[in-house]
């Protein structure tokens, strides 16, 4: 059973910086959130609170009822992987395995070998003389192995090459799917992992700007394709993230669900509707707020 983990009421200061400013949400145990958010919107710090790293200012995390912070067995239940070359004080590969079998009731060692063959990390050399791809993938062998209840990824893919971080998503899955546990990842790279996300929190400026399902936040948007005079008359007055065009054929990106009725004047005029990216929503949820801004964003 993966526990739930609650989150209520949490600030973050770094001297005058707030990193975290009230962020409150409870996750179900056994599903991968995605945790997404803009440079220094307080990803890092919310996960090292969740993984008990660090002390929040105020509020609470309780994770499986009982509290994170100084809390050995309740921080045991938890493996956070932060980005790549953490680990570089550990020694060799090989001793960094050791520590992580020693310190896990849940390593699993043949997993780990399995996993270094995969990522071709050499067992015998130093952590800090790794590539930071290699650092980083040692990283991601040693967040699966660990089989933590509460497994979280903190970017760790940085430096990893694209076969590399697909090897990671695609064993990611796999072993989720035979021993289904919390896992929360960060990330930049949304569109290369969206589809492992059951749900998906957004902050922003140490704020949670949204928790909800990825299949209902793609349903947040739609993508308009057609001729491009079709197309501007049937997205005049709605919110229009982006366009793409090709010689006169135009595919407009629209904020907010479309009514039955919307969906037929669509069909009726030879239009045709798609899901949109979501990196696309990502950016538009998030982006600085100007004084022309529309309606209705992020909440
Ligand atoms: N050690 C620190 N000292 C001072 N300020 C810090 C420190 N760590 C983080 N901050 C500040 O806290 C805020 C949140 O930072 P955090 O690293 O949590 O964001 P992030 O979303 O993980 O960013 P990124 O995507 O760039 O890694 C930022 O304004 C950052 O400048």
């Amino acid at each position: 059973m993966s526990p739930d983990i609650e989150v209520s009421g949490l600030r973050l200061t770094y001297g005058e910086a707030v990193a975290l400013d009230g962020v409150g949400f409870t996750l179900t145990g056994g599903k991968i959130y995605g945790l997404l958010g803009r440079n220094g919107s307080g990803k890092t710090s919310l996960l090292s609170v969740l993984g008990a790293f660090r002390r929040a200012d105020a509020g609470t995390v309780r994770i499986g009822g009982r509290p994170v912070f100084e809390n050995a067995a309740v921080a045991r239940q938890t493996c956070l992987i932060r980005e790549a070359g953490e680990a570089s004080a550990i020694g060799t590969v090989n001793d960094a395995l050791y520590f992580a079998e020693v310190l896990r009731s849940t390593w699993d060692a043949a997993y780990a070998e399995r996993l270094l063959d995969i990522f071709e990390i050499p067992r015998r050399k130093n952590v800090a003389a790794l590539s930071l791809g290699k650092r980083s993938a040692l990283g991601v062998v040693l967040g699966l192995a660990s089989r933590a209840p509460v497994t979280m990824f903190d970017e760790s893919y940085l430096g990893m090459d694209a076969p590399s971080r697909y090897a990671f998503y695609e064993e990611l899955l796999a072993d989720f799917m035979a021993r289904p546990r919390t896992v929360i990842m960060s990330t930049h790279l949304i569109e290369e992992v969206s589809s492992l996300f059951e749900e998906i929190l957004i902050i922003d400026r140490g704020r949670l700007v949204l928790q909800e399902e990825s299949e209902a936040l793609r349903g947040r948007g739609v993508s308009v394709t057609g001729p491009e005079e079709e197309v501007g008359r049937f997205v005049a007055g709605l919110t229009v993230l982006g366009d793409k065009r090709l010689g006169r054929t135009r595919s407009a990106m629209v904020y907010g669900e479309l009514d039955a009725e919307r969906r037929g004047k669509a069909r009726a005029a030879g239009l045709e509707l798609g899901p949109i990216a979501l990196q696309d929503l990502f950016v538009h949820l998030t982006a600085p707020k100007r004084p022309d801004a529309g309606p209705g964003e992020g909440s």
